[in-house]
């Protein structure tokens, strides 16, 4: 059995991965979505293991210590990473596995797993950015200008990526990353047969 792919989800804040991956997993349950460990506070509603492992700053530096993260980086003075051990479980039993971090996130993952697949999601503009992060209502006035002044630095990366796809329908968005999903299975080193 080949190992499932390692599909990287990155995209401003506010452009719709949360949403996106929501419902990747409601279609194909076999997705394994990861879920990182975070020192920034719960929003209202989020769940302990659902949405974050939300951890105190002295545990997150400690499982970086120990070398159990993937891929760690600090976004909006907090501290992100994904849980390297559930990774690579799940791959290994053939599942997909999506991760939704930031950029710098993105480029540490590309190095160390150099067949990990980068797909960065759009705005439509930037004006919909910013009604999409407003209109969330998770964020403050000053905390949606710092993520919208961060968008327009990580928007710059989005050429480094593997592919690029613009979030005007969620459902559509969906269907895009599955056609990449099916794409990259038929690529020879994915296969990897053993013809003489
Ligand atoms: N590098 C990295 N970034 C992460 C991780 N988890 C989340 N992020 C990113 O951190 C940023 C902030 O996430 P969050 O606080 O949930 O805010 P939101 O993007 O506005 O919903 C987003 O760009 C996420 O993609 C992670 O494990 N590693
Ligand atoms: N294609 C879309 N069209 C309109 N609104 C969207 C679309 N995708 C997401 N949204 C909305 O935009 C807001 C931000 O989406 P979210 O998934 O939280 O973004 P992110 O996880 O990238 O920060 C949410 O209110 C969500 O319902």
């Amino acid at each position: 059995m080949s190992a499932g792919l390692l599909l990287v989800l990155s995209g401003p804040s506010g452009v719709g991965k949360g949403t996106i991956c929501r419902r990747l997993i409601e279609r194909d349950p076999t997705l394994y979505l990861s879920i990182s460990m975070t020192t920034r506070p719960p929003r209202i509603g989020e769940k302990e293991g659902k949405d974050y492992f939300f951890v105190s700053e002295e545990r997150f530096l400690q499982l970086i210590a120990q070398d159990e993260l993937l891929e760690w980086a600090r976004v909006y003075s907090y501290y992100y990473g994904t849980p390297l051990g559930p990774v690579v479980e799940a791959r290994t039993a053939g599942r997909d596995v999506v991760l939704e971090i930031d950029v710098q996130g993105g480029f540490k993952v590309r190095e160390k797993v150099p067949d990990s697949i980068l797909i960065f999601i759009l705005p439509p503009s930037l004006e919909e950015l910013r009604a999409r992060l407003t209109q969330r209502g998770t964020e403050s006035g000053a905390a949606v200008e710092e993520r919208l002044r961060w968008a327009q630095k990580e928007l710059s990366f989005y050429r480094n990526y593997d592919y690029a796809i613009v979030n005007e329908r969620v459902e559509d968005v969906v269907g895009k990353i599955n056609a990449i999903r099916t794409a990259e299975k038929c690529r020879p080193r994915y296969l990897n047969l053993d013809f003489a």
